[in-house]
């Protein structure tokens, strides 16, 4: 009975308390976008990220949407304002306004760990960076890589997967991706060392979103001697690298730590050692789960589309007809690859796999006949705008097809984000996907071991059970 009492004064303050918050902050500016500051301090960030928890991501901005009936909405997420744009035009807006009156942002304890890479840096400097990374990311330079992933893709179906009556998806793409990612960055080949390094890097990933609370035990505390560990590791591989180019024995342009160690930006200057290792970390970051998640939901579609998968197979068997059977994949067949793209797109767009990023205010700026304040966060959300009617007719339809000719509107479509903070591993991860399926559909069908398995969003899409799968090896053909 006492609890009771307790629990219902508990929470009768609570509701007061809320209502003299929101009656306080009611009267601080007509120009700001409509919203609520939700409770005190908390704000709405257990809605907010409700949303990455589970398969109906885009409950709370649609019904703010649907609410609101404006392009932009605020709400209060771990105590800074947020403003949350909507639609493709929001999009445009965040995308086109990078360094003018907005940057990108990420939590300080995540930008920490990442020491001065990519995403760490803004303005000229990001610009700098990002070019250098390109000379290994751009399509052009990918082109030679394409067979090295193809041999990598073989080499992975025929270990992990050949035999098996089933496997679990998910933990294979990641060694895939992983190991891809180690071999294409820094010619990382030997297993032993690609599992040390997973290991660190899996501690790290599971504590980098965590709060930087300095406490031995702590996820974070263990994320951060796992990066730190990473970084050692890493640094001699450079200096190894640097012996070998020395000396002649490494190519130039074998993988991207030869790339960054050789290559000048347009002042001539070369990056520090300290920011090869920490881009490098960076992209195995940004790049190995991002892809694994991706494909997870790729399989996942094609094992309950079988149409789809058909469609898919025929034209990757056209491809494998024209090549000889030891050939490795070219440029060539990627392009030939337009429907087995377009059904990615497509899983893309129902199941983005980042739901969207963060920016923040440089300066006070209007957007839609509001303001929106210096120092507020910013938020663009793939998932709502991929469900938007006005883009996407009967949005909940699976349809390939929305990508033949010129595709959706711009700004509607946009796993990789946009503008010059747009995803710099977009290829890279195409090409990946893409040479990975064609590899596997030639060789199996599957079957979902868990038809109804939930997919949960942690914040990407991640299988509840792992995504097992029976395997079905087709038969011989010719
Ligand atoms: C299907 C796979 C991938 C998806 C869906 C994806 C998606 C994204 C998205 C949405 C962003 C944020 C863009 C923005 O804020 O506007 C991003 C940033 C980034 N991605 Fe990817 N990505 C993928 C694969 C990769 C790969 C393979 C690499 C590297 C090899 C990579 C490297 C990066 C980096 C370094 C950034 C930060 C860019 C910056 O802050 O300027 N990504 N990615």
């Amino acid at each position: 009975m006492e609890v009771l009492w307790a629990l219902a004064v508990g929470l009768t303050t609570l509701v007061v308390v809320r209502r003299w918050w929101c009656a306080k902050h009611r009267g601080e500016g007509p120009r700001l976008p409509p919203g609520t500051r939700g409770w005190p301090l908390v704000g709405e960030t257990l809605q907010f990220f409700a949303i990455f928890g589970s398969e109906s991501t885009e409950s709370f901005i649609v019904k703010k949407m649907q609410k609101y009936k404006t392009q932009v909405f605020r709400t209060q997420i771990l105590g800074s304002p947020m403003a949350v744009f909507c639609g493709a035009t929001g999009n445009k807006f965040i995308f086109s306004n990078e360094n003018r009156v907005l940057v990108t942002s990420w939590p300080t304890s995540v930008a920490k760990l990442f020491g001065t890479s990519i995403i760490t840096t803004a303005g000229d400097e990001a610009k700098r960076v990002r070019k250098l990374l390109m000379a290994f990311l751009s399509p052009e330079a990918l082109h030679k890589f394409v067979g090295q992933m193809d041999s990598a893709a073989r080499l992975h179906l025929k270990r992990n997967w050949d035999g098996k009556a089933e496997v679990k998806v998910y933990h294979m793409l990641k060694v895939y991706t992983f190991s891809l990612a180690c071999s294409l960055l820094a010619s990382i080949e030997s297993e032993e060392r690609k599992m040390e390094l997973s290991a660190l890097f899996n501690v790290f990933l599971q504590g980098m979103m965590h709060m930087d609370l300095k406490i031995p035990g702590t996820r974070y505390y263990k994320a951060k001697k796992a990066v730190d560990a990473l970084r050692r590791e890493l640094r001699k591989e450079v200096n190894g690298r640097k012996e070998a180019l020395r000396a002649g024995t490494a190519n130039p342009k074998q993988d991207l730590m030869s790339y960054l160690l050789t290559t000048a930006d347009d002042s001539g200057k070369y990056m520090s050692d300290e920011e090869v290792v920490d881009n490098i970390i960076n992209l195995l970051f940004a790049g190995h789960d991002t892809s694994s998640s991706t494909l997870l939901m790729v399989l996942k579609h094609l094992a309950e589309k079988p149409y789809y998968y058909n469609e898919i197979l025929n034209e990757q068997r056209e491809i494998e007809k024209s090549k000889g059977k030891e050939e490795v994949l070219n440029w060539e067949d990627l392009k030939k690859m337009k429907y087995t793209w377009n059904v990615v797109c497509e899983v893309m767009r129902v199941s983005p796999t980042v739901s969207g990023t963060f920016r923040h205010a440089i300066t006070d700026f209007d957007y839609a006949g509001f303001r929106i304040p210096k120092g507020w966060k910013l938020h663009w959300n793939a998932h709502t705008t991929h469900k938007m009617e006005d883009y996407f007719p009967e949005p909940e339809k699976f349809d390939p097809s929305r990508f033949e000719g010129e595709g959706p509107p711009p700004y509607s479509f946009v796993p990789f984000g946009g503008g010059p903070r747009m995803c710099p591993g977009l290829e890279f991860a195409r090409v990946e996907m893409l040479v990975f399926l064609h590899n596997l559909v030639k060789n199996y069908k599957w079957k979902l071991v868990f038809p109804n398995e939930k997919i949960l969003m942690d914040p990407m899409p991640l299988a509840a059970k792992g995504l097992p799968v029976h395997l079905l090896p087709h038969l011989q053909h010719s």
